[in-house]
């Protein structure tokens, strides 16, 4: 069976509602990309719908001097928010980012200072899809005590949603697996809930899982021009599992959203 994401963007669509009364502007996104494939292209197209139904001014830029935009933008006082596309170009690394982007207008979390806050369970911004992942799951089943496979260790999305699960409140065990681990298949399947983030389509498939598991599929992978997940779709015929497109990429989007917001309300120190 799927498991439909509408109620969480319901949810996150009032948020905005309320938020935006405290507005009497559009606030303004900037989005850098420097090597766009196919999924960043996804996740462009998504913004580009959603900034204009929720009332943002998205500007996306392709950056040729990524350090030089960052320090341009996080200065530029019209410019309430700022988002980074993966993949970087060689040279430049996500730690380049967490060190020069300003956390205030940091709506996907990634910086030093809200990656540090989030380690110390103090969640300002997160990573959107780590964050899109938690929710997707606390609004599935209870987290306490359940055992959380998770495939991949980026961190955009496993690293994060790892911390955010274990976190005090929420207390799920979690296993991180990555490309050097032994038994993958063992590990997944002894998962109360597995998080597939590996960006391999269709890797997962059902000898991963055991009847009755929660699969969160986070992998956005463009194959003959569809968007296809990390999950075979055939899981969903013996577990609850997210669809791609419609699942944790459109909640991902939606709370992006909300965060240009809250930097906005922010800066005019409202919030
Ligand atoms: N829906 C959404 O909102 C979002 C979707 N995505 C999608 O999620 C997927 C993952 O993205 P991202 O986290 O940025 O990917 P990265 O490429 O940054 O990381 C992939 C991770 O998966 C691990 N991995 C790769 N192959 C295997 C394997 N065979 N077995 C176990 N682990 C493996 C890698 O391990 P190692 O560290 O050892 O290399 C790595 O940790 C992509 O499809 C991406 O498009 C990404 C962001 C948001
Ligand atoms: N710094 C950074 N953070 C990211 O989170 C990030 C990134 N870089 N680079 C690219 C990947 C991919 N990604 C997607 C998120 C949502 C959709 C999404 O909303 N997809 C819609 C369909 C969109 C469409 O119609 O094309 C859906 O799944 O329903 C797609 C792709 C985020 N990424």
């Amino acid at each position: 069976m799927l498991i439909e994401v509408k109620n969480i963007i319901d949810k996150i669509k009032t948020e905005i509602s309320s938020l935006k009364e405290k507005l009497s502007y559009e606030p303004k996104l900037v989005s850098l990309v420097v090597e766009p494939d196919e999924s960043t292209k996804s996740y462009l197209n998504s913004q580009k719908r959603n900034a204009k139904k929720y009332g943002i001014n998205l500007e996306i830029i392709e950056s040729s001097d990524l350090i030089d935009d960052l320090r341009k933008y996080n200065e530029d006082d019209s410019t309430d928010a700022i988002f980074v596309a993966r993949p970087l170009k060689k040279g430049f690394t996500e730690l380049d980012i967490a060190q020069y982007i300003n956390p205030e207008k940091d709506v996907e979390g990634v910086s030093l200072y809200n990656i540090g806050s989030m380690f110390y369970e103090k969640e300002l911004f997160v990573p959107c899809t780590a964050d899109a992942v938690v929710k997707i799951i606390e609004d599935t089943t209870d987290v306490k005590g359940k055992n959380i496979v998770i495939l991949g260790r980026s961190t955009t999305v496993g690293k994060p949603a790892a911390l955010m699960l274990q976190r005090h409140g929420r207390d799920a065990t979690v296993t991180v697996t990555h490309t050097k681990t032994k038994n993958l298949k063992e590990i997944a399947k002894s998962a109360d809930i597995l998080v597939a983030a590996i960006g391999k389509a269709n890797f997962v498939d059902r000898t991963f899982v055991r009847n009755g598991m929660i699969v969160i599929d986070v992998g956005i992978n463009v194959v003959d021009g569809m968007i296809v997940g990390d999950v075979d779709k055939g899981v969903s015929e013996i577990c609850q599992l997210t669809p791609v497109p419609g699942g944790v990429g459109s909640v991902t989007t939606a709370i992006l959203m909300r965060n240009v917001f809250r930097a906005a309300i922010n800066k005019k120190g409202d919030l």
